[in-house]
């Protein structure tokens, strides 16, 4: 995510923020590695992380990064021969689930770690009010430190409303708020300079809260903190780092000073390779095509009623602030949300109430739906690959009232394959893969099946850089054979990427629409943006319309 040139934009790390000398690094590891019953997750990873250093963790999907963090969170024991040290002194391997907190260590992990079922108060001071040797707890004081805590970032929220009813954003921005929180406590007891690792922690925070966050780690990393930044968007990534190490299959492919690497670079560090960009397929686009869908007055949660229309083979981009509507859309066409209103014409036949509509009439209708949340949302951690991948219609293998096995195994591993699923194992279950891999298996699924309109949120989120062109370049070649791809994502640069017409959406409606040539990085940014001057009156060429073909 990169937002352009203008005022606010996410700028360089300034060389002052760099580490701090004659420290000891407050994280080393030598020979780090980790075998899962053979496979090679790391193969002998060396790192230092300096006191109050920025450190950027790269790596493709599956490259070992998440394996890393979890051996140092105490959750895998690292192979024999891996070796520690914090602040200089020794550490004895492995280590034990909640050392981490004794070491000044504290994580945001990919799914966050929240309890769903305690409020915003309990959440945070969850290390406090657990510590051992408390007697009781003064709430009061519980609840002033808490609202002190949102504060700092900026975060208004309700402190006793449950975590399972925030936003999916809300959720990412309690947690990081939370690592802060935990580290901060651990100075002031302990002395250390401590450090946060950061396991891909913005792909659901909209930029003020990208900006929020940044600005906390600088003022950490200016106190002294370390933190390790893991993320797949480079932009960010050379924002906010002092260093950079990058993960190959396990192994450092190398390191660098941030302000003197340039990010062709780095992608080359971490793809192995130079990476060709693709430019949008466009020029073929523009001829009419017939209509594909006719969506109606559609009307949900935060979305004033408004009406699209999208052609045969279109990608259509849905984007905005978080909360602006765009992230409805999706959802309430599926039916996986309510709909207030509204309908659905597809090819031409007889609309199909909204507020009727169910996730099942919609797969039975040709439509698909990736959604964002693919923790809870998408895939079946305990299933096999194979199962997560012909969950939707597992009915096409039955022959003569037997599953066929074989079938289904083949086309498996071939879509793994086409996907470039690792390890391409269609019996192992999803739970073992790295989180970008998981979600190319999940991408997979839909694709397959060939659907008339494919609805997606956030499709790339925690994908490698080559992954995503390659993704890309599939959903391509489904629209160049007639599938309709409505696409919603918070991604400008993704958005600019595949998109053929893009929809900006704020405070529930659709406030502008750029279509071929006008759809780029910047111009994304720049109308979203610009939704936000005074929160009130919109630029005169940006009134909002219900309605845009
Ligand atoms: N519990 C497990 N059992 C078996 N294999 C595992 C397990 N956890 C991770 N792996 C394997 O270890 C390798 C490294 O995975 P890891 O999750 O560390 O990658 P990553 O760099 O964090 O990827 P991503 O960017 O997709 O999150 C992958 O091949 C993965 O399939």
């Amino acid at each position: 995510m990169s937002f352009g040139d203008g005022e606010g934009a996410l700028t360089a790390r300034s060389e002052g923020s760099a580490s701090r000398t004659g420290l000891p690094p407050v994280l080393r590891l030598r020979n780090v590695a980790k075998t899962f019953g053979g496979a090679v997750a790391l193969g002998g990873v060396s790192l230092d992380v300096a006191a109050g250093e920025v450190h950027g963790l790269l790596g493709k999907n599956g490259s070992g990064k998440s394996t890393l963090v979890k051996i140092l969170a105490g959750f895998h024991a690292p192979d024999p021969g891996s070796s520690m040290e914090v602040d200089g002194q020794p550490v004895a391997l492995p280590l034990k689930p909640g050392d981490f907190r004794r070491l000044g260590m504290s994580f945001v992990h990919q799914n966050l770690g929240l309890i769903p079922s305690l409020t915003v108060l309990e959440n945070l001071r969850l290390s406090a009010l657990t510590s051992p040797g408390r007697a009781w707890i003064d709430w009061k004081a519980e609840r002033s430190a808490a609202r002190e805590a949102l504060e700092t970032f900026g975060l208004r929220l309700d402190i006793l409303e449950r975590v399972d009813r925030l936003s999916p954003v809300n959720r990412a921005l309690l947690a990081i708020v939370r690592a802060f929180e935990d580290i901060r406590s651990g100075l002031e007891g302990s002395g250390r300079p401590g450090l946060v690792l950061l396991d891909e922690p913005t792909p659901f925070l909209p930029r003020e809260g990208v900006e929020k966050l940044f600005g906390l780690v600088r003022s950490i990393s200016d106190r002294g903190s370390s933190v390790v930044f893991i993320s797949h968007d480079i932009d960010e990534v050379m924002a906010i780092t002092d260093r950079v190490t990058v993960l190959r299959d396990g192994h450092v492919a190398g390191s660098l000073v941030t302000k003197d690497a340039s990010h062709d670079a780095v992608v080359q560090l971490i793809v192995g390779r130079e990476l060709a960009r693709s430019a949008p397929a466009r020029t073929a686009r523009k001829v009419e095509r017939p209509v594909r869908a006719v969506i109606e007055g559609v009307e949900g949660p935060r979305l004033a009623p408004c009406s699209v229309t999208i052609a045969q083979g279109e990608i259509l981009g849905l984007t905005g602030l978080i909360g602006s509507g765009y992230e409805e859309l999706a959802y309430l066409v599926f039916g996986a949300t309510r709909a207030a209103g509204g309908t659905l014409a597809l090819d031409g036949a007889e609309p199909l109430e909204l507020p009727a509509m169910t996730p099942r009439r919609a797969i039975d209708r040709g439509l698909a739906l990736l959604p964002g949340d693919r923790q809870n949302a998408s895939g079946v951690d305990s299933l096999s690959l194979l199962d997560n991948m012909f969950l939707p219609d597992v009915d096409r293998f039955f022959r003569r009232g037997l599953l066929d096995h074989r079938a289904m195994r083949q086309e498996a591993e071939a879509l793994g394959k086409a996907f470039e699923v690792r390890p391409n194992d269609p019996i192992q279950k999803l739970s073992a893969l790295s989180g970008g891999n998981a979600q190319k298996v999940l991408i997979a699924r839909w694709m397959n099946r060939k659907p008339s309109l494919l609805l997606l949120d956030e499709p790339t989120q925690g994908v490698d850089v080559g992954t995503r062109q390659q993704i890309f370049a599939a959903l391509r070649a489904a629209a160049a054979d007639g599938m309709s791809v409505i696409c919603a994502s918070s991604d400008a640069e993704q958005l600019a990427e595949i998109c053929d017409r893009v929809l900006i959406f704020a405070r529930g409606r659709i406030v502008k629409e750029l279509v071929g040539a006008e759809i780029t990085k910047d111009r994304i940014a720049e109308a979203t943006y610009a939704s936000l001057d005074g929160m009130g009156a919109l630029p005169p060429d940006e009134r909002p319309e219900d309605e845009m073909q």
